[in-house]
């Protein structure tokens, strides 16, 4: 049985005020039957995994570099997000992979690097509207699984959030039957490579305009075990009720 994940990523969203969004969760799921993630600017991980310590948020990254420590300027590693209190990274968002040319090989360089530190790795994938539009969905998402997943990637150490970029921050979402079709193809591809074990135990999120009016429909599809969320995880309120659809599905 997976045990299901609701991980908010703030992007480039969050000064220090944004920590009452935080408290707010705290306070409201001290326990909770499912995982928390909240994944803040880089700047504010260390006061977020004190604000959150004790109840059943965790804290994360949005990325890290594949290098322990060096002349990397600008760069954070694994091992400084965990020093800072993070347990999870998201690792080749969409957004990474776009605005900084980031490619499978890396990623799977960086996800080497946060199980190195002890870190979940959750793995994003996803297509453009054109790659889609030619049909060419599964393709490249099995292609995108295949080179950015190391051949250590486990139940334990690892998630996978599919993202269809053209559903990022647009109110667009697939329909259930695209999500669970996407889904369903990468806990095949995971059986293919890691065997029934691993990949059973593998947890697969669905992220894209998630939102309190649409995620319980989301959480009711095939092979979706919780969702990234980017606007919606911005405040608690909304957050919250996520939280709940995923607790009540
Ligand atoms: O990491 C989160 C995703 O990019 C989804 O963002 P969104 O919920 O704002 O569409």
């Amino acid at each position: 049985m997976r045990r299901k994940l609701a991980a908010g990523n703030w992007k480039m969203n969050g000064l220090a005020e944004a920590l009452s969004e935080l408290n707010e969760l705290t306070v409201t799921y001290g326990e909770a039957p499912v995982d928390i993630l909240i994944c803040p600017p880089a700047t504010l991980i260390d006061r977020a995994s004190e604000a959150a310590e004790g109840s059943a948020v965790a804290i994360g990254g949005q990325d890290c570099h594949p290098k322990t420590s060096g002349a990397h300027t600008g760069d954070i590693s694994a091992e400084m997000l965990r020093d800072s209190g993070a347990s999870h990274v998201i690792i080749g968002h969409s957004e990474r992979r776009d605005d900084h040319g980031e490619s499978s090989t890396l990623i799977a360089a960086k996800a080497t690097a946060a199980y190195d530190a002890g870190l979940i790795a959750v793995v994003c994938c996803g297509e453009h509207l054109s790659t889609r539009e030619a049909g060419e969905t599964l393709p490249h998402i099995g292609k995108q699984i295949a080179e950015s997943l190391p051949d250590a990637a486990t139940a334990e150490n690892t998630v996978i959030a599919y993202e269809p970029v053209w559903a990022i921050g647009t109110g667009l979402t697939p329909t259930v039957e695209q999500i669970a079709e996407v889904h369903d193809f990468i806990r095949a591809e995971l059986v293919a490579r890691f065997g029934e074990t691993t990949a059973n135990g593998i947890r697969l999120l669905y992220g894209g305009s998630v939102k309190p009016s649409n995620a319980a429909e989301i959480f009711a599809t095939s092979n979706v075990d919780g969702a990234l969320v980017g606007g919606a995880s911005l405040k608690a309120a909304d957050f919250s009720a996520i939280i709940d659809a995923l607790v009540a599905a």
